[in-house]
């Protein structure tokens, strides 16, 4: 099976402490992958592992195959941080050829891209805005569009819909969809389960392990049943987990 991303026993400890620890992920090209886990469990220090960001105590990790993250590995990977790497006093149009620039798109790129992204995002009419009179949904689409204008096979999404109202959340959702259809990997960070149940896989974090990584049904029929909710069936899991630790 040829996965986007391979890991093996992947650990990354600051310190004597263990934030992430003997974590092994598959997860296939063209797909919807959601790491799960309360505050604190580990998932953005395995995003950051997984994009090159942080270097890993121990483990391994094959994007593609290839066992080492090189430069050139990193065009192919866009990240969309919670904190939306965006300039509140440039506009719309500025941030884009910011983030272009970046990643070294021509003139004729640019304008190419500018406007696939300010369609995508719905804000064709605003370019000109700065970016501190859009709304949390706009700001949460041009991220978007920023993260993916050297055109990714592999897209992080660190808790990108914190703060979005649902209907921003909706679009954005609809936005990934449309991404999985032309082949790119999206591994995306949440707390909301109903958008954890539009993933196609997900794993679920504790305290650094994975507890757990399947479709959200088969994890439900696994732990439960599948009429139980997402929440339910983690809280059961790390009671289990809790009481091995004991026994
Ligand atoms: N640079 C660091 N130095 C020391 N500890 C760190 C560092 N980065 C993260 N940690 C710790 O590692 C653990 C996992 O953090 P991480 O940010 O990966 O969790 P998370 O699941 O993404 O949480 P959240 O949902 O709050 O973003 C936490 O206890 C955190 O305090």
């Amino acid at each position: 099976m040829d996965y986007a991303i391979y890991t093996e026993n992947l650990t990354k400890k600051f310190g004597e402490f263990i934030a992430v620890n003997n974590v092994s992920l598959k997860i296939k090209q063209g797909s919807i992958y959601g790491l799960l886990g309360s505050n604190g469990s580990g998932k953005s220090t395995t995003i950051r592992m997984l994009c090159g960001i942080l270097k890993p105590t121990s483990g391994k990790i094959y994007l593609w195959q290839n066992e080492n993250i090189t430069d050139e590995l990193k065009l192919k990977i866009g990240y969309m941080s919670q904190k939306f790497s965006l300039y509140p006093s440039l506009t719309i149009k500025e941030n884009i050829k910011f983030y272009a620039n970046l990643y070294g798109l021509n003139e004729d790129l640019l304008n190419i891209r500018m406007q696939e992204i300010m369609k995508m995002a719905g804000i064709v009419d605003k370019k000109d805005y700065l970016v501190s009179q859009l709304s949390g949904g706009w700001k949460q689409r041009l991220a978007l569009g920023c993260a993916i204008i050297h055109k990714p096979k592999l897209l992080f999404l660190d808790e990108p819909t914190s703060g979005a109202d649902p209907k921003a959340r909706k679009i954005f959702w609809q936005i990934i969809e449309d991404l999985i259809k032309q082949n790119i990997t999206v591994i995306v960070t949440t707390h909301f389960m109903e958008e954890a149940e539009l993933c196609h896989k997900i794993g679920f974090l504790h305290a650094g392990k994975l507890l757990i990584e399947d479709t959200p049904l088969n994890i439900k029929k696994s732990v439960a049943d599948e009429n139980t909710s997402l929440n339910k069936v983690f809280a059961l899991l790390v009671k289990q987990k809790a009481v091995n630790n004991d026994a």
